[in-house]
């Protein structure tokens, strides 16, 4: 068993490719065998979080994460806890493994009852053993009536006492990291301050680190249950470890400002235009691309001249026709307003190298001809990167944001094909896609990251490592790493604004 610091990169596998996993191991094993060791590694981690737990409360639903409820609770029975299970399935209708591990419970001596026992406190254990990768967005045949099964899943999540979730924390679905109808948790539940943990079983599914996945599942724990043989081919890979080295401190001695390539940010749109200056957006993303790196950073404002210098000495102004197109890997979109769309074809057909943001994205969204253009660019061998949060890659597929953030993985990658380029899905548990490659989610981040401007910083930060000579993909990975390791790592007694983050970048 392992407890995931994030810290490593690990393979992800859907609920599919975990079900074939499950059956290719219980093939090769004795009857009952892989739910003995999830309920096994269950009891242990339970141990290991309450050990001085007078009460431990274990709500079983009616499939196999019943199962792995019903035969931890006889491991914590026979190691002298105080267990009692609720457990509204049948034996009648359970199926076999976990009609097993009733049968062990019972015999083991667990009592059961109705619903939890008075006086649970913050020493105390709950453990949610109610629905795992089972779960159907319409159960269509449930064996336990959906309100018995939400009145404990209520129960579980506002006790005082430490909730464990075994496989997954119940309606949360595995592939999407979103809950199934009416399982979000509400406010209420969603304030409930006790320590809550997770622990996957077998594998480690997508839907834990991305969309409500984060939260769900607070402290995350994984076990394989000896079976790391079976897994079949990832799904998916959580980013971690150390990145890509780009720093410039380990570059060749004779390295010159040119070994680090030039970054263009074109954007900017003037207050003159429409009323809305939006120039800080631009000086945003090339001071992350200074900050990140970069040789050279120019800036390209859509705003009829009227800046005259830069803010920070490091910065050179350009016009867009005076840029050195096969030099530079051009930034384009971060408020660029409707200005953006009169350079982008010449952005799109001339940029060596192209992070495309924000507007730049919402322009191709309307724009048939810069679609096209778009997609020529992979053609031409030039790479891009787009990096869109939900609402814009809702309008780059003619969908709406709930649709993509109903399967993110889905949605990055759809966007990944059309546009034949590398993505990144914004938000909690950002996507990297890229046709032919295994898609990306980002475990770094945090909630602080949600104030205007760290878009910018990012794509800012993506353009000084593609400058750099990462690959698309490796850049987009290791830039959405480091832009929320910064906001990790940020001291608790300063607020989080883009400028600061900018500054704070390596
Ligand atoms: N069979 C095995 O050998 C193993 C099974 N494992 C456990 O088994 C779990 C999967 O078991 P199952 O396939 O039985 O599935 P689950 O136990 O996750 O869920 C199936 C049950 O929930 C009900 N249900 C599904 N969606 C519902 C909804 N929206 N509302 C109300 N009820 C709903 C179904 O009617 C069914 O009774 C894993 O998550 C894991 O915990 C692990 O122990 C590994 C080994
Ligand atoms: N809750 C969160 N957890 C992790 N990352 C977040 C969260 N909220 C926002 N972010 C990140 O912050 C950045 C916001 O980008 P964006 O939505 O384009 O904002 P803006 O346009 O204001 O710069 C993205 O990198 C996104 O992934
Ligand atoms: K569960």
């Amino acid at each position: 068993m392992e407890r995931i610091n994030f810290d490593q990169a690990q393979a992800l596998h859907s609920v599919a490719a975990t079900r074939a996993m499950e059956a290719a191991a219980a093939s090769s094993l004795p009857a009952h065998a892989l739910m003995q060791r999830a309920g096994a590694a269950c009891a242990r981690l339970a141990l290991a979080l309450a050990p001085h737990a007078r009460h431990v409360w274990i709500a079983c639903g009616s499939g196999n994460n019943g199962g792995d409820g019903l035969e931890a609770a006889a491991w914590l029975h026979q190691a002298g806890k105080n267990v009692s299970v609720t457990w509204p399935g049948a034996p009648e209708t359970a199926p076999p493994d976990a009609h097993a591990a009733w049968q062990r419970a019972v015999a083991a001596g667990v009592v059961f009852a109705p619903g939890p026992p008075p006086g649970l406190g913050p020493h105390d254990l709950c453990i949610d053993a109610l629905l795992g990768i089972g779960l159907r967005s319409q159960a269509d045949a449930p064996r336990m009536p959906p309100t018995a099964l939400h009145a404990l899943l209520r129960q579980l999540r506002t006790s005082p006492a430490t909730l464990l979730a075994v496989d997954l924390p119940s309606g949360l679905d595995a592939d999407t990291g979103q809950y199934a109808a009416g399982f979000a948790p509400d406010a209420e539940e969603a304030a409930a301050s006790t320590a809550r943990h997770t622990l996957s079983l077998l594998t480690l599914k997508p839907g834990l680190f991305t969309a409500q996945g984060r939260d769900a599942c607070a402290s995350l724990w994984h076990d394989d249950l000896q079976c790391g043989a079976f897994a079949p081919a990832a799904t998916a890979e959580l980013s971690g470890g150390r990145q890509p080295d780009a720093r410039k401190a380990r570059a060749p001695h004779d390295s010159h400002k040119g070994s680090f390539g030039d970054v263009a940010v074109i954007g900017g749109e003037g207050l003159q235009a429409r009323g809305m200056g939006m120039t800080g957006a631009a000086w945003l993303a090339a001071s992350a691309a200074l900050h990140g790196g970069a040789g050279r950073v120019m800036v390209a404002l859509l705003d009829d001249g009227q800046t005259l210098a830069p803010p920070w000495p490091e910065l050179m102004l350009r016009r867009v026709d005076a840029l050195d197109w096969p030099q530079v890997t051009a930034v384009c979109g971060c408020g660029g307003g409707e200005a953006v769309r009169a350079v982008l074809p010449t952005v799109l057909a001339q940029a060596a190298r192209l992070v495309l943001d924000a507007d730049g994205l919402n322009a191709v969204a309307s724009d048939n001809a810069l679609a096209a253009a778009l997609r020529q660019r992979a053609h031409a061998g030039l790479p891009t990167v787009l990096t869109p949060h939900p609402l814009e890659a809702a309008r780059l597929l003619q969908c709406t944001a709930a649709q993509v953030q109903a399967d993110r993985l889905a949605a990055a990658q759809a966007l990944a094909e059309r546009y034949a380029c590398s993505v990144v899905l914004k938000g909690s548990g950002s996507i990297i896609a890229t046709p032919g490659q295994l898609p990306r989610i980002n475990p770094t981040g945090n909630a602080r990251l949600a104030t205007a401007g760290t878009g910018d910083v990012l794509a800012g930060l993506i353009g000084a490592r593609l400058a750099q000579g990462l690959a698309p993909h490796a850049a987009a990975c290791s830039a959405v790493l480091a832009h929320g390791a910064a906001a990790d790592h940020w001291p608790d007694d300063r607020s989080l604004t883009a400028s600061a983050l900018a500054a704070f970048l390596q």
